[in-house]
């Protein structure tokens, strides 16, 4: 049987990691997963903190899957489908990759007789969604557009961002199912089959003029890029499709420090206060007093807790970034 595949998007620290988390603890525990993970960066600390949860993790890094990737992805899906003949193939793109280049691999005709794209899914953190849609659009709309489930994020802690942000999505993509309920009350098969449970659980559909999700009406939701040209099943010729390498800069330190909690907050709180250039996302597993911690790092938000998997690494992902005054900062070698 073809195996299954399920692609995970959302911007820079949506929480696309921690969806998939659930989805592993909740709908396949059974299965036989594999994940891949493309993190932006030498090293994926998403790989490093997913392997721990026990499943078969193939990094790809060093750049986005993009057009000009897009034959080494091929082959390296195809290879996975070979040797572990998975049942679920869970795909999680860059935050600054692009859904519709993952599509089109996918599509690709050595891989379409053993593997289908079941579900396309986007995380969307509501507190920052309205500036990454403004200061980068580019990759933003792409993984709205091409998804037919977004699931919002940080819905809890900024209530009063939920409606924005769903009437945002909505005008981006009048036919996915917008979940927007506290993600400890949805269930996974609810993200993973919106058709099954739509008007069952009732909420997912409560944004926008009435009813307008992709399941009425059989809408074929054609495959827009961001220049307006037509992509013709899912191919587009590369041209006009701005890689994120050309605009993100990414800095990855490896050091041998042991840091106590307060002194990894003083450094962060240093780097937002002084560093050169826009850190969008910073992340990583280092040595602290207290065992391995996770650190994650989004503008006003750090979040360090103790990590199942160990590591000396931390990455940066921004604009205009100073690789020497980051090493310095943080110890690095
Ligand atoms: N409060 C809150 N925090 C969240 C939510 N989703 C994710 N986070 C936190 O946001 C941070 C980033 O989450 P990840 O799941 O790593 O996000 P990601 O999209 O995989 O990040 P990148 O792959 O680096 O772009 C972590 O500290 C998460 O705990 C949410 O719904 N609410």
């Amino acid at each position: 049987m073809a195996a299954e595949i399920y692609v995970i998007s959302g911007f820079l620290g949506a929480g696309k990691t921690t969806l998939i988390q659930k989805l592993l603890k909740e709908a396949f525990r059974n299965e036989k997963v594999v994940l891949i993970e493309n993190d932006f960066g030498e090293i994926s600390v998403d790989a490093a903190l997913l392997k721990s949860s026990g499943v078969e993790v193939k990094e790809i890094n060093a750049g986005c899957i993009c057009c000009s990737l897009s034959g080494d992805f091929v082959k390296a899906l195809k290879e996975l489908l070979d040797r572990f003949r998975p049942d679920k193939i869970m795909i999680e793109p860059s935050g600054v990759g692009k859904l519709s280049d993952i599509i089109k691999a996918c599509s690709d005709p050595r891989i379409k007789p053993l593997a289908t794209v079941k579900g396309k899914i986007t995380v969307a953190d509501v507190k920052r969604c309205q500036m990454y849609l403004d200061n980068f659009g580019e990759f933003f709309e792409d993984q709205i557009k091409h998804a037919d489930v977004v699931l919002l994020s940080r819905t809890e802690r900024f209530p009063d961002k939920v409606d924005s942000a769903s009437k945002l999505v909505r005008e981006l993509n009048p036919h996915a199912a917008i979940i927007a309920k506290a993600w400890s009350r949805i269930p996974a098969a609810e993200i993973l089959h919106p058709e099954q449970e739509h008007h069952g659980q009732g909420e997912h559909s409560r944004y926008g003029q009435g009813c307008s999700c992709r399941h009425h009406g059989a809408q074929v939701h054609e495959e827009h890029c961001p220049s307006g040209h037509h992509h013709h099943e899912g191919h587009c010729d590369g041209k006009h499709n701005h890689g994120a390498e050309d605009i993100f800069d990414t800095v990855t330190i490896r050091t041998k420090g042991i840091f106590s909690i307060e002194d990894l907050q003083a450094r962060i709180a240093k780097m937002e206060q002084g560093a050169k250039g826009t850190i969008l996302r910073a992340k990583g597993i280092l040595r602290s007093t207290r065992g391995c911690v996770n650190l994650q790092y989004l503008p006003g938000e750090l979040k360090i807790t103790k990590s199942a998997a160990s590591g000396d690494m931390l990455c940066f992902i921004g604009r205009n970034l100073n690789q020497q005054e980051l090493v310095s900062l943080f110890g690095g070698e």
